[in-house]
């Protein structure tokens, strides 16, 4: 499998990119981001994964969160993959809603028609991309970390606890706490796994902790001010589960922040400096 390079540009004197690459997970034509920091010159360098929320694509951590310096300074490889698949082909939402189908992948192996034909984000996020990444990037894969925004942030979760021991820390910005317990989310695993709730528990961060996932421990932002937080996100269910599982988990409820990238700019350094102290 081959990379293409779509775009790149100095930034921090390291190399924002962005390449394309043909998927068997997906069957489709997949596009991330790549940063490598100046570090990566000299040799691999660890990696840092950051999964994206609902309607995003690969661009919107690259230009809007603001990473680059911090992670220039570490020398963190920061991958930033789009969020569904996309083209020819691709089934989207009937009424092209923002939470279902294209940049709403939700990190599943949907098995339902249309959807299982391309809408594997599970398999392409686990499996080929970062196979791809090892084997085409100065990235040191026995040194990775995962975080996420929203969407991605649960998607983070739930594939560092399916994963144990493939990434040294796992943090997340304002994650989805249990997609079987909210709107968002059981749209999503009705749509994409069918109405059995047994098939949803391993898409769920809440339900595979009660049965037994674990990981060393947890950093959560949450914006206290963000409306998706009652309705939506619901930390308190991701506190209790973590609580249950004596996993120790750092939640910090941040006054007056929402759901936005300003959020996440606000405190993505944060998080870069907790994945470099477990990735040294
Ligand atoms: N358009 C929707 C809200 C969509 C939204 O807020 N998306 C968030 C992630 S939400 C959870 O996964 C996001 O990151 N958007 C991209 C951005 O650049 O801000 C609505 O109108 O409610």
């Amino acid at each position: 499998m081959t990379l293409e390079l779509i775009s790149q540009a100095r930034i921090f004197d390291g190399w924002q990119r962005t390449y394309s690459h043909q998927s068997a997970a997906t069957g489709t034509t997949m596009r991330f981001a790549a940063y490598l920091p100046p570090q990566a010159e000299a040799g691999p360098v660890p990696v840092l994964w950051f999964l994206s929320g609902l309607t995003c694509t690969e661009d919107n951590f690259t230009q809007k969160a603001g990473a680059q310096r911090v992670a220039a300074e570490l020398g963190l490889m920061l991958i930033a993959p789009d969020t569904s698949p996309r083209g020819p082909g691709v089934p989207d939402d009937a009424e092209n809603a923002y939470d279902f189908g294209l940049g709403a992948g939700f990190y599943v192996d949907a098995t339902t028609t249309p959807w299982s034909a391309h809408y594997r984000m599970r398999s392409y996020i686990e499996d080929e991309l970062p196979e791809l990444v090892g084997a085409s990037l100065p990235a040191d894969m026995t040194r990775q970390a995962i975080s996420g925004h929203s969407m991605g942030g649960h998607g983070a979760l739930t594939i560092a606890l399916r994963n144990p021991g493939r990434f040294r820390s796992v943090s997340a910005l304002a994650p989805i706490g249990s997609p079987m317990n909210c709107p968002w989310g059981e749209k999503a695993l009705t749509g994409y796994l069918g109405p059995d709730r047994a098939f949803w528990r391993e898409y769920d961060a809440c339900a595979l902790i009660a049965d037994g996932a674990r990981v060393p421990e947890l950093l959560v932002d949450q914006g206290a001010a963000d409306n998706f937080l009652t309705s939506q996100l619901k930390p308190e269910l991701l506190e209790k589960a973590c609580a249950d599982a004596a996993i120790p988990l750092t939640l910090r409820r941040q006054e007056g922040y929402d759901h936005s990238y300003f959020f996440i700019a606000s405190f993505i350094e944060d998080h870069l400096r907790y994945h470099a102290e477990a990735l040294r």
